[in-house]
């Protein structure tokens, strides 16, 4: 069963009332990213390509079309017996853009992070809405202690 936004908030740190919504939570900008060098993933473990902070125009980002690593500014903590999945706004796809996600496994603490692609030219402001995370029951053997465990937490 899917929860309310009202418990996926819960689960997220100092989140605006703007940001519940009936089934979720609404996710915010915080910063973006270009890759400048190139990643791995072997057998053997991955490596992350480095990466260089895209500056915002008085708080704006004025993007091109391209592939940019978006952080989001909530910190998140994915509670046991759950499992979270994050979806892009659709004002974002209705503006020819799209936000890729993956799981967000049981136990998971952290600011995360996901890829914009941009196929239009747009303007995104910082703390500007742009996902919604949703949280299902889900049976897990064990807890999230991967290497983006506790990330992007000052
Ligand atoms: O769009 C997403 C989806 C998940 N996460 C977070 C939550 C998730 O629990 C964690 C790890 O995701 P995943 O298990 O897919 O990472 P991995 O590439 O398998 O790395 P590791 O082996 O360290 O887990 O990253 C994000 O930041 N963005």
């Amino acid at each position: 069963m899917f929860r309310s936004g009202r418990f996926v908030a819960e689960h997220l740190d100092s989140v605006a009332p703007e940001q519940v919504q009936p089934n979720g939570v609404d996710l915010t900008l915080d910063a973006v990213f270009e890759q400048v060098s190139p990643g791995r993933i072997g057998t053997d473990g991955k490596e992350i390509g480095d990466r260089e902070e895209i500056d915002a125009d008085d708080g704006v980002y004025h993007l091109p079309p391209g592939g940019y690593v978006v952080r989001y500014a909530d910190l998140i903590r994915i509670p046991e017996d759950h499992i979270g999945f994050l979806y892009p706004r659709s004002s974002l796809l209705r503006n020819s853009c799209m936000l890729d996600t993956a799981v967000w496994d049981a136990g998971y603490v952290g600011r995360g992070e996901g890829l914009l692609e941009v196929y239009h030219d747009i303007e995104l402001e910082a703390g500007a809405r742009i996902a919604q995370l949703v949280l299902a029951e889900a049976d897990h053997e064990g807890t999230y202690e991967g290497s983006y465990h506790g990330e992007n937490i000052e």
